[in-house]
């Protein structure tokens, strides 16, 4: 299937609800259920990564394809190999080619029972749940935060408590920080110094949770306000003190000419033409950004220098070589070095006539280039569900806002 995507002529002037974090939403789950929780998590995400984590926890087998959540193989694998029972997990064929075995080393230190039934360092897992020690355990910082979450969650469970030594750079800090300060909500706190976090064994507090919305789907909002000639874009449920790093996107966009006001219930985005000459960011703390980042920057005509993007190789596909290879069907040449730097000085190929953007069985191909539209007279996206991963009404939203989806 395929969209084609044409902006509306008029301002652009619309409120939109946006969809639960699903970063939130899966802590919050392994989190209810490491509390043995009976209150409900209100706002919970209705998205596909969410949606697996239920399965998993309502399931009544031992096999779970989580498909390509990456949050949920990462926090489940961390929470079955402490749940007595043999469990089987995998994924998508993307998700048997994301790295797993810094996790799944450590976890097995602190001594869990995980076999690969595949290639090694990869899903499919086999665990062999028990009750784990826990103790000293040494973590590269560098390759996913979520191997770090993982570990944090069922650390108080653990016999001696967990000290987690990280070693090099640590990337997506934002989300560790997120984890623990939804573990300190459910009543366990722990330290953080230097590059070592420690947690004493302890209990977890049930209680009410409620999700804020996505920061992270925010960011194509704030693209189309910045690509339109006139918008005012309400964003509900998303709040100024938020645990997401990815409200970053508010700041970043002041250069790009949008601002944004805080209200008790969400944002409102208006237009100003504060626009740079040339963006420099590191996104190691914002990952997921980066792909709005890029296409809203060579859409305005804006050249860029964007480092701290080495994760994005092993994300829902390779996001470096897919940015280079959409961008270049619309007419610009991006490049890439030491396989974390992207930058655009402003030179422009032949564009195709009819460009069809491929979104590489990741949800942030199609909703990064759909803003897009509002600079081409034509403009399709390819396997257009993709979204659903993290944002299911995404197209339906657009919709309100006045753009035409049609297939
Ligand atoms: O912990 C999380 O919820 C996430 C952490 C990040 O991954 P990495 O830590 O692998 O960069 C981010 O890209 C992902 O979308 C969600
Ligand atoms: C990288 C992402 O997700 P995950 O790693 O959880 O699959 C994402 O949503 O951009």
């Amino acid at each position: 299937m395929k969209y084609k995507i044409t902006a509306p002529k008029s301002p652009i002037y619309t409120s939109i609800k946006l969809p639960a974090s699903k970063s939130i939403s899966n802590r919050a789950l392994i989190l209810k259920a490491l509390s043995n929780s009976p209150f409900p998590i209100e706002n919970l995400s209705d998205c596909d990564d969410t949606k697996v984590m239920l399965e998993v926890f309502n399931s009544k087998t031992n096999t779970f394809d989580i498909g390509a959540a990456g949050t949920s193989m990462r926090f489940l694998t961390a929470y079955l190999s402490k749940i007595p029972g043999e469990w089987i997990i995998t994924g998508s064929e993307r998700m048997q080619q994301r790295p797993i075995n810094t996790l799944v080393e450590a976890l097995n230190t602190l001594g869990a029972h995980i076999e690969y039934l595949k290639n090694q360092g990869f899903p499919p897992l086999k665990i062999r749940g028990s009750a784990l020690d826990g103790g000293d355990i040494f973590l590269s910082g560098g390759i996913s935060s979520q191997f770090i979450s993982a570990l944090l969650m069922i650390a108080p469970t653990m016999e001696k408590g967990l000290t987690l030594h990280l070693e090099g750079d640590v990337i997506s800090i934002p989300y560790i920080k997120l984890t623990l300060r939804m573990m300190e909500k459910f009543g366990v706190k722990c330290d953080w110094v230097d590059n070592v976090i420690k947690i004493f064994p302890n209990e977890y507090k049930p209680i009410p949770y409620l999700v804020e919305s996505d920061w992270s789907a925010a960011s194509y909002w704030y693209s189309i306000a910045a690509l339109s000639n006139d918008a005012k874009i309400e964003l509900k449920g998303l709040f100024q003190e938020s645990g997401q790093g990815d409200s970053k996107v508010a700041e970043l966009f002041q250069d790009l000419g949008v601002e944004t006001e805080f209200k008790e219930d969400g944002v409102i985005l208006t237009k100003t033409d504060r626009i740079a000459k040339k963006l420099f960011h590191n996104f190691i703390n914002e990952p997921d950004l980066a792909q709005t980042f890029v296409v809203v920057c060579c859409m305005m005509g804006v050249p860029f220098l964007f480092t701290g993007l080495q994760t994005l190789k092993i994300k829902e596909t390779d996001r470096i070589e897919a940015l280079k290879a959409e961008m270049k069907k619309l007419g610009y040449v991006i490049t890439d070095s030491h396989n974390s730097i992207l930058e655009w000085d402003g030179e422009r190929c032949e564009p195709e006539q009819t460009p069809v953007i491929a979104t590489y069985e990741d949800h942030r191909m199609a909703m990064a280039f759909a803003p897009a539209a509002l600079k081409l007279d034509n403009l399709t996206i390819a396997e257009p569900m993709v979204v659903t991963k993290s944002y299911p009404y995404f197209w339906e939203d657009l919709s309100k806002a006045g753009f035409s989806v049609d297939k």
